[in-house]
């Protein structure tokens, strides 16, 4: 049977004339991670302040394990985390404080034996006594996460999470993410920009355009399953690149460039290699992946559509 802890059933939100939400639904499946992707301004954030109840929809609901934010609004906030904004972290307290102070505010007992779980699952034991004005950007992303983990959440929603970390940041975050979700079973939506970061964290993204979903894609078909990456291919001498590209399809040429679309992610070293092999010199090879692809063709198709 399908499980789905958090389900959003036709909100609507307007800010005096302008409808910015507009009877959007969607439901995510247990222990998965969801990309939540749109362009600037379509509606991401004020969707996830309704889901959080920091904003209440026109009409609507959000169900949370089954239980309404409208009607059922404590039982449901109980099973939700999130960081929406910064979180708001005390730097002149310790990580172990801060922990302490968030968990004598929530509505739930929160044992000792509960901040040293979420301070183990984010990998924090060794700056529990440093003060967190000290922490870099990813110390204190990952203290808020284990601030937000406090209450056992089984839903847990981070707006634009990785907003300013460098790559090592980015990289141990999404290892803890992926951890939480495959080994505790929460399940994830993570809105961002960044369709790399997306592609590589998430099981599946829901894309959304004006206030409206559009799509929702299963980042495993993209990269394994299907044959829907296009590869480009810088080669020399083209010509007899072009020969030896022939068998793995239709190949387009463009100036120096080789495209060969419909390719899957596991055959492109075997392309190389049939070039390779016949002394032909590889100078770059790209591939456009298709979440990127359904991302601007979604969100392109229906600007169209408006004009
Ligand atoms: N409190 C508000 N009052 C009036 N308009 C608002 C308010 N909050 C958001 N909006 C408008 O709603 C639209 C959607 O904004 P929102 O912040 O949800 O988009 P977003 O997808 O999160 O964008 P971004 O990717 O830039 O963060 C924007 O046009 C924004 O100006």
């Amino acid at each position: 049977m399908a499980d789905y802890p958090l389900q959003v059933k036709g909100l609507n939100k307007s800010f005096g004339k302008a409808h910015i939400i507009k009877d959007m639904s969607f439901q995510l499946q247990r222990g998965q991670i969801y990309g939540f992707l749109g362009p600037n301004g379509s509606g991401k954030t004020t969707t996830i302040r309704m889901i959080v109840s920091l904003i209440k929809p026109n009409s609507g609901d959000v169900l949370i394990e089954g239980k309404s934010i409208q009607t059922d609004r404590k039982a449901a906030l109980a099973k939700i985390g999130a960081i929406v904004e910064d979180p708001d972290l005390y730097g002149y307290l310790t990580g172990q404080q801060n922990l302490e102070h968030f968990a004598r505010l929530s509505n739930e007992t929160i044992s000792k034996e509960r901040i040293k779980e979420v301070v183990a699952l984010v990998e924090l034991q060794d700056a529990m006594k440093k003060k967190v004005k000290n922490y870099s950007l990813g110390m204190k992303q990952r203290l808020g996460i284990a601030v937000s983990l406090l209450h056992k959440p089984s839903v847990l929603i981070l707006d634009e999470p990785t907003n300013g970390l460098d790559p090592k940041g980015i990289r141990d975050l999404r290892f803890y993410l992926q951890r939480l979700a495959k080994e505790d079973g929460v399940t994830l939506l993570v809105s961002s920009h960044q369709l790399n970061e997306i592609e590589m964290l998430c099981d599946r993204a829901i894309v959304i355009k004006k206030g409206e979903v559009v799509d929702e894609i299963s980042m495993n078909e993209s990269q394994t399953i299907e044959k829907t990456l296009t590869v480009k291919i810088e080669a020399k001498p083209v010509q007899r690149a072009l020969d030896q590209l022939a068998p793995f399809g239709a190949v387009k040429q463009n100036g120096d460039t080789l495209e060969l679309e419909k390719q899957s992610y596991e055959d492109i070293p075997t392309i190389i290699s049939a070039l390779v092999k016949e002394n032909i010199e590889v100078f770059g090879v790209t591939y456009q992946n298709r979440l990127e692809d359904a991302y601007f063709t979604l969100t392109e198709e229906q600007e169209e559509g408006v004009s």
